[in-house]
């Protein structure tokens, strides 16, 4: 039986996401106690999980020990992993500054990820990420019911499809409840799309859009940093600029994407924790009320139920 398991609950523009403190990387974690932890009414519910173990204890990530102290582990809600999660980037540097693991230097806090080491650039109120310049490969499509959308393959250490509205097809009338669809000889591993429409212009950017994202392992989320990265690139594309700063607004709000002159591509919003505790993980996914109540019970003659 596994000890109870300490955790940080925490979120960047709604994107939540379980912090699992796990220095040596002891803990047995596994795609079903992923689930169940980020499973919304049996679990601590998130999209996500962020095991936060020091880079020399994790074997994918020992190569990166030079380089970064900690490594960001993350686990979609479904159990499946991920090379990279940029509101979870900002969220793990919040949580190693917060609880004293460490201290950013002059050039940042170095993470490393499964898609390499990144550097955010830690305020009290918004984080900031240099993260893995973005790569435009291929053209595709989503579909959503009937919809068919055409869109680009973009890759951000992660997959990402974005898909441009057009002709008044309404960003907020796409059903993500279901997953779109997509061609798997394009993205093997599977993808997360987004759904793009323009914006009037906002003070301080370059150019506004406005998204919506279907996460890979997660379903559709109130944000999406490495999606916002993709959809700022494609945005600066568009409008054949090379550098340039984009706000993207998502359902949990905005994430600034910013390509500099020097070729850097910057990730911005913010990244809160709201709660610590410890969670007991036999108890997760255990039976509630509903299942009971799916159990026939005969009430015993003459007993309380019989009294009514
Ligand atoms: N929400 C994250 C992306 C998480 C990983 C993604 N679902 C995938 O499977 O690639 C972000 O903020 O980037």
């Amino acid at each position: 039986m596994m000890d109870r398991v300490l955790f940080t609950k925490g979120h960047g523009a709604g994107n939540d996401f379980v912090l699992l403190p796990d220095p040596d990387g002891a803990l047995e974690l596994t795609p079903e106690l992923v689930a169940a932890l980020c499973d919304r009414h049996r679990g601590i519910g998130a999209d996500g999980v962020l095991r936060v173990v020091r880079t020399a204890k994790h074997p994918e990530a020992a190569g990166m020990a030079a380089d970064a102290d900690w490594f960001m582990d993350y686990w979609n809600a479904d159990g499946s992993f991920a090379e990279m999660c940029g509101n979870g980037v900002r969220v793990f540097s919040r949580y190693l500054v917060a609880s004293g693991l460490t201290t950013p230097g002059p050039a940042g806090l170095p993470v490393a990820t499964r898609a390499g080491v990144v550097r955010a650039l830690v305020g009290p109120a918004e984080i900031s990420v240099h993260m893995t310049t973005p790569r435009v490969y291929a053209a595709s499509t989503a579909s959503v019911g009937a919809l068919t959308v055409p869109g680009m393959a973009v890759d951000c250490g992660n997959p990402h499809l974005v898909c441009a509205l057009h002709d008044g097809v309404p960003l907020d009338g796409l059903d993500l409840t279901v997953a779109p669809a997509f061609d798997p000889g394009v993205f093997p591993g599977g993808t997360n799309v987004e759904f793009v429409v323009a914006a009037e212009p906002v003070a301080g950017t370059d150019l506004h859009v406005r998204m919506r994202v279907y996460e890979r392992g997660s379903g559709e989320t109130q944000a999406c940093g490495s999606g916002a990265l993709a959809v700022g690139a494609m945005a600066l594309r568009d409008a054949g600029r090379d550098a340039g700063v984009v706000a993207v607004d998502l359902p949990g709000g905005r994430l600034t994407v910013t390509a500099d002159e020097q070729g850097r591509w910057w990730l911005a919003g913010p990244a809160v924790l709201v709660a610590s505790g410890e969670v007991d993980p036999a108890a997760l996914g255990a039976p509630g009320a509903d299942d009971q109540a799916a159990v026939p019970v005969s009430p015993a003659v003459g007993g309380p139920a019989a009294q009514h």
